[in-house]
């Protein structure tokens, strides 16, 4: 029997997303004010970042060197005199998710090792490090996103979810899961404490008045005014489930909720392709479909930014043209675009 796809890049994902998942897990006990640096868009950015993009960039480079890696971060605010105490934390938790330890010099290399601009051609892996860094900092959800991306398409997804229940309906049980899939392959999910892996996909209500919507905590990031007058035309009565980082895409993958909507909150945004790929394709093979709100398929393919993409609709697949059809009329009264 020949081996499935992508077999050896899924193992090797999962293994790097379990390592900078404990990273973070160890350290938001530890983390005090000084730790967290405020980024040029005002975004915030903490040791725990900097060090699972470390994990998981050495990971990859282990199994896969001459693959390309666009990542979130940069080791710019870890250089110099100015860096030291920030650098010194990062290599020191780092680290504790490596086998092999690397030294400060070989710290920036690492990070750095994620600065690829992207573009259509050849294989490339999407990171996120830490997807909802003020999710991390609250103590709520946020996600470890790995992606590979194959001449524009994303081929294999693995997210952490440390603060995830592993079952919604058990929101005081267990938590931390992990969510894989492969393209063509299916969804699954699987516990941090177990290695068994469960298919899963996404509820197919048959009204929408049964259902639920997700979207970000942050109303900076998602116009929650707009996705509100949506909900009410779309029949939807719940509140909608407000959650930080692709978790939302693992939520709605594994049946939690049926609507995720990220509705742009200024034109000039532009998503990031490591917010997306893993979890885009996580509702794909779990029966969903992910486009942008205009009904347009998201393209990897533009570089590190989905330039050509304006917010994010993830619906199951039979609800997804209602839904697109009213997110239309609601943003879009005029038939203006
Ligand atoms: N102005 C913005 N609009 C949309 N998304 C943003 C904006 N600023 C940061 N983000 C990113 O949105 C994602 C969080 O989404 P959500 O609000 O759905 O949790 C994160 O990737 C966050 O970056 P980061 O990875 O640094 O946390
Ligand atoms: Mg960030
Ligand atoms: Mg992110
Ligand atoms: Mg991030």
């Amino acid at each position: 029997m020949s081996a499935l796809a992508y077999a050896a890049e899924r193992a090797v994902a999962i293994r790097a997303v379990l390592a900078a998942s404990g990273v973070c897990q160890r350290v938001f006990t530890k983390l005090v004010n000084g730790e967290t640096i405020t980024k040029k868009d005002k975004s915030p950015v903490t040791i725990a970042d900097f060090s699972a993009q470390a994990v998981v960039n050495t990971f990859l480079h282990q199994s896969f060197p001459a693959d390309p890696i666009v990542g979130e971060e940069d080791s710019k605010d870890l250089r110099g005199e100015e860096g030291r105490v920030m650098r010194e934390k990062v290599l020191e938790l780092a680290n504790t998710g490596l086998d092999s330890p690397l030294t400060e010099e070989t710290l920036i290399e690492t990070i750095d090792r994620g600065t690829f601009a992207g573009g259509p051609n050849g294989r490339m892996w999407a990171l996120d490090p830490i997807d909802g860094t003020k999710g991390f900092l609250r103590g709520e959800q946020f996600a470890v996103c790995l992606a590979l991306i194959v001449d524009g398409q994303v081929q294999v997804g693995v997210m952490g979810c440390p603060n995830l229940p592993v079952d919604a309906k058990n929101q005081n049980g267990e938590k931390g899961c992990l969510f894989i899939t492969v393209k063509g392959q299916g969804a699954f999910q699987r516990n941090f404490s177990s290695s068994t892996e469960t298919p899963i996909s996404m509820s197919d209500i048959q009204s929408l008045a049964d259902a639920s919507f997700c979207e970000s905590v942050e109303s900076g990031h998602s116009n929650q005014s707009e996705s509100a007058k949506i909900a009410q035309l779309l029949g939807i009565t719940k509140a909608p489930v407000r959650m930080d980082s692709q978790c939302k895409y693992c939520s709605i993958s594994r049946g939690d909720a049926e609507v995720y909507l990220r509705l742009p909150v200024s034109a000039s945004y532009e998503e990031k392709i490591w917010d997306h790929a893993s979890g885009s394709l996580l509702v794909a093979e779990a029966g969903g479909i992910v486009s942008d709100v205009h009904g347009k398929p998201l393209d990897f393919s533009k570089g590190r930014t989905l330039a050509t993409n304006s917010g994010v609709v993830a619906t199951h697949a039979e609800i997804h043209g209602k839904v697109i059809e009213v997110v239309q009329k609601v943003l879009f009264p005029e038939g203006k675009l």
